[in-house]
C-alpha cells in the first residue's frame, strides 16, 4: 500500500455544557508521523466508519447514562468503528499498512472472576470506549498495541481488533450492534421455531429482527410508537408482522396493547415464547410482560431510568424468566462470520445515512431530529 498522506488527528467531542464539536485528538500527527514516537507493538489505524450509538446522543445531550457514566471533562465519543492500519512500529511483524479491522470496544481487565470467566462484559475494571472517562473512537487517528494498553496514550489493544475478512467498513462498524443482538440471542436461549416479539424497531431491534429471522424464530412481531420504523422494519425483512403502538387513547395500556398483539399475531400458541425488549422504556417492558407465556421469556436489552415500575405479580404467576443484558462478550467472531456468510441478509441496509467527521455535528442532528427518518447514521471516510 502506497503511504497515504496523513491529516492531522481531529475527534468529535462533547463536554459537560453539552457542546458538540471537532476538536484536536491523540495521538498527534507528529506522534504518527514519525514511526520512532510510536512505541514497541504499536500500529496506527485510520478510522473508515462509525456508526453513531443512542448512548453517544444520550452522553451529549444529557451528559449521562445511570448515576455512573457521567461527562465530566471534553470526551471523544463512537464505539462502532472500523479502520485501516497506516502506520506499523518496525517491531510488529503480523499487522501490515492496508489491512482492516473491525474494533471490539470493550478493553477489560482479564483479572477480575467476570474476565476470567468467560463473561468480560462484566469487568470490575473494564475501559470501554466512549463511556466516560474513557475516549471514543470517533477521531481520524488512534494507534492500537499488541504488548500493553496505555490509557494515557489512548492505545487500543490489537487482541480487540478483529480482521474484516473482506467485509466492508460500514459493516466492520454495524458489528457492534450486532453483537449486542448476538449476545441477547444467545441469553435469552432463542431457539428454531420460538416465535418472538421484539420491542423497538430502532437500530437494536432491527438487527435483534435480522439475528432471530437467522435463528429461525417464527413469527415475529416488532413493535414501535413510529410508522416509519415500522415500515423499514417490513422492508427489510417481509415476513415481520408489524404492530404500532399508540400513543394515549382507551386501549393503551400495557395489558390490552399485549392482548391486542397476541389476538393478532401469536393466535395459535397464545402467545410468544420469548420477547426482547429494545426500548426501555417502562410500558413497553410491561407490555412484553404481559403477552408472555407460562414460562416464557422476557429479555431486555434496552436501558431506561433507574428505577423502572414492573408488573411483579404477571411475573410472578407466569414465571416469566426476566433477564438483562450488558454489552457483549465473545461476538465479533461469529458477528464477521454471519455477515460474511449472508444469514443475516443485507445488513448495509440499515445505513440511512452517511457524513465525513469534519460534518459530524450535522451526523449527531440528524440522529436526534426524529423526522430525518434516520436508522444508522455512519461516519465515513471510504
Ligand atoms: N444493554 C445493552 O448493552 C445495550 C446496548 C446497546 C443499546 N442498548 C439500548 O437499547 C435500546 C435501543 O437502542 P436503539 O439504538 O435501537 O435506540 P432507538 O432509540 O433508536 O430505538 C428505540 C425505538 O423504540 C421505539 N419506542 C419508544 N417507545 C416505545 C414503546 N412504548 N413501544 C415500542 N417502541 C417504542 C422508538 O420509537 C425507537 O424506534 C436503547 O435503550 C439503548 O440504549 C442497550
Ligand atoms: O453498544 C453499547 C452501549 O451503547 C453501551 O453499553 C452504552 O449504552 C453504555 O456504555
Ligand atoms: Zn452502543
Ligand atoms: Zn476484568
Amino acid at each position: 500500500m502506497a503511504t497515504p498522506t496523513l491529516k492531522p488527528n481531529v475527534g468529535v467531542y462533547t463536554n459537560p455544557s453539552h457542546k458538540l464539536y471537532i476538536g484536536e485528538a491523540s495521538p498527534s500527527l507528529q506522534e504518527i508521523e514519525s514511526e520512532q514516537l510510536l512505541q514497541s507493538g504499536e500500529v496506527v489505524l485510520e478510522m473508515k466508519a462509525t456508526g453513531i450509538c443512542g448512548s453517544d446522543i444520550h452522553f451529549w445531550e444529557h451528559g449521562r447514562i445511570g448515576p455512573t457514566m457521567v461527562v465530566e471533562d471534553e470526551h471523544i465519543l463512537g464505539h462502532e468503528s472500523s479502520g485501516i492500519v497506516v502506520k506499523v512500529h518496525p517491531s510488529v511483524s503480523h499487522l501490515k499498512p492496508g489491512d482492516r479491522v473491525a474494533i471490539e470496544p470493550t478493553i477489560p481487565c482479564a483479572k477480575c472472576v467476570p474476565c476470567l470467566t468467560g463473561r468480560y462484559n462484566g469487568c470490575e475494571d473494564v475501559l470501554f470506549r466512549s463511556t466516560p472517562p474513557v475516549p471514543g473512537l470517533l477521531r481520524r487517528y488512534i494507534p492500537i498495541s499488541l504488548v500493553n494498553t496505555n490509557e494515557a496514550r489512548q492505545v487500543h489493544p490489537a487482541q480487540w481488533c478483529f480482521k474484516l475478512e473482506g467485509l466492508s467498513y460500514e459493516e466492520g462498524a454495524l458489528l457492534e450492534p450486532i453483537s449486542v443482538a448476538l449476545a441477547g440471542i444467545e441469553r435469552a436461549q432463542l431457539r428454531l421455531g420460538d416465535s418472538l416479539l421484539i420491542c423497538g424497531a430502532g437500530p437494536i431491534g432491527l438487527v435483534t429482527l435480522l439475528c432471530a429471522r437467522a435463528a429461525g424464530a417464527t413469527p415475529i412481531t416488532i413493535t414501535d410508537i413510529d410508522t416509519s420504523r415500522l415500515e423499514f422494519a417490513k422492508k427489510l425483512v417481509p415476513s415481520v408482522n408489524t404492530f404500532q403502538i399508540p400513543l394515549g387513547g382507551p386501549d393503551t395500556t400495557p395489558q390490552n396493547l399485549a392482548k391486542s398483539i397476541n389476538d393478532s399475531f401469536y393466535s395459535t400458541a397464545g402467545h410468544p415464547d420469548v420477547a426482547i425488549e429494545c426500548t426501555g422504556i417502562a410500558s413497553s417492558i410491561a407490555t412484553a410482560v404481559y403477552a408472555s407465556r407460562f414460562g416464557g421469556t422476557v429479555f431486555v436489552i434496552g436501558v431506561g431510568k433507574d428505577v423502572v415500575e414492573m408488573p411483579f405479580m404477571a411475573c410472578s404467576v407466569k414465571e416469566v424468566d426476566l433477564k438483562f443484558q450488558y454489552r457483549y462478550a465473545n461476538q465479533w467472531p461469529k458477528a464477521i462470520k454471519l455477515v460474511k456468510s449472508g444469514l443475516l441478509g443485507d445488513v448495509k441496509m440499515l445505513v440511512s445515512h452517511r457524513f465525513t467527521l469534519e460534518e459530524a455535528e450535522k451526523a449527531f442532528e440528524t440522529v436526534k431530529d426524529r423526522t430525518s427518518k434516520s436508522i444508522k447514521v455512519m461516519i465515513t471516510n471510504e
